[in-house]
């Protein structure tokens, strides 16, 4: 059984290496949609794969990281990253470069690890991330499966190679909720979501 949530945020970035001139030399925006696939082979004590409330906390303030922000390759020219670090100060430093593939890749490595260290509280046994596709236009999208995040010629995904801006993570529920899942500290489920929107 497979569960789908939707999330959305505005990013800029460049592309540097593609193809499409506009998109590796200028810095443009893209309005994205992320969908999340979830399975699980067993329903929880709500009879559900997972509850879709659960998802409005880290796995939701880590996507949405990416909005109004701009976001770079950690290999890209140092005075470009020196420049978005200055005048933009929500930014996020990428190990790989920001095309719809490796956005599909980051989120998925991102919600992986965080329902690794998840101690469920309502009889959730096997959830999994099963694919995650971002949509980068109305027309393109990239979906990513599992074999895709552990692919090393696309480039290896490691907690300790990303970096947040200070704004950025003053706007999660936990400021230091990165470094708790980089230490492989619990994130402990609420037993009940107050709050759904
Ligand atoms: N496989 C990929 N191809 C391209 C990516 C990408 O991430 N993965 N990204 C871009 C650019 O970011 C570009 O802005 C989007 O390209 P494109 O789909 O060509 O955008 P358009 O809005 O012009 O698409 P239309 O279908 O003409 O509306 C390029 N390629």
């Amino acid at each position: 059984m497979r569960i789908r949530k939707l999330f959305k945020f505005e990013n800029a970035h460049i592309v540097r290496n593609c193809s499409s001139d506009r998109c590796k030399y200028s810095i443009h925006g893209h309005s994205y949609q992320i969908e999340l696939i979830l399975e699980a082979h067993r329903l929880d004590h709500g009879q559900m794969v997972y509850d879709f409330g659960l998802l409005k906390s880290s796995i939701k303030d880590i996507i949405d990281s990416f909005d109004h922000a701009i976001c770079f390759w950690d290999k890209d020219d140092p005075d470009y990253i020196n420049a978005c670090k200055k005048f933009s100060a929500r930014w996020i430093s990428l190990p790989v470069s920001p095309s719809a593939e490796q956005f599909s890749r980051v989120v998925f490595f991102w919600a992986r690890e965080i329902l690794k260290q998840t101690q469920m509280q309502n009889g959730e046994t096997d959830v999994k991330v099963y694919s995650v596709i971002a949509h980068e236009t109305a027309t393109g999208y990239a979906q990513c499966f599992e074999d895709d995040v552990d692919n090393a010629q696309m480039g290896a995904l490691t907690l300790g190679d990303f970096e947040f801006s200070e704004q950025v993570k003053a706007e999660w529920h936990d400021p230091n909720m990165y470094d708790k899942l980089k230490k492989g500290e619990k994130f402990v489920n609420p037993t009940v979501v107050l709050q759904v929107d």
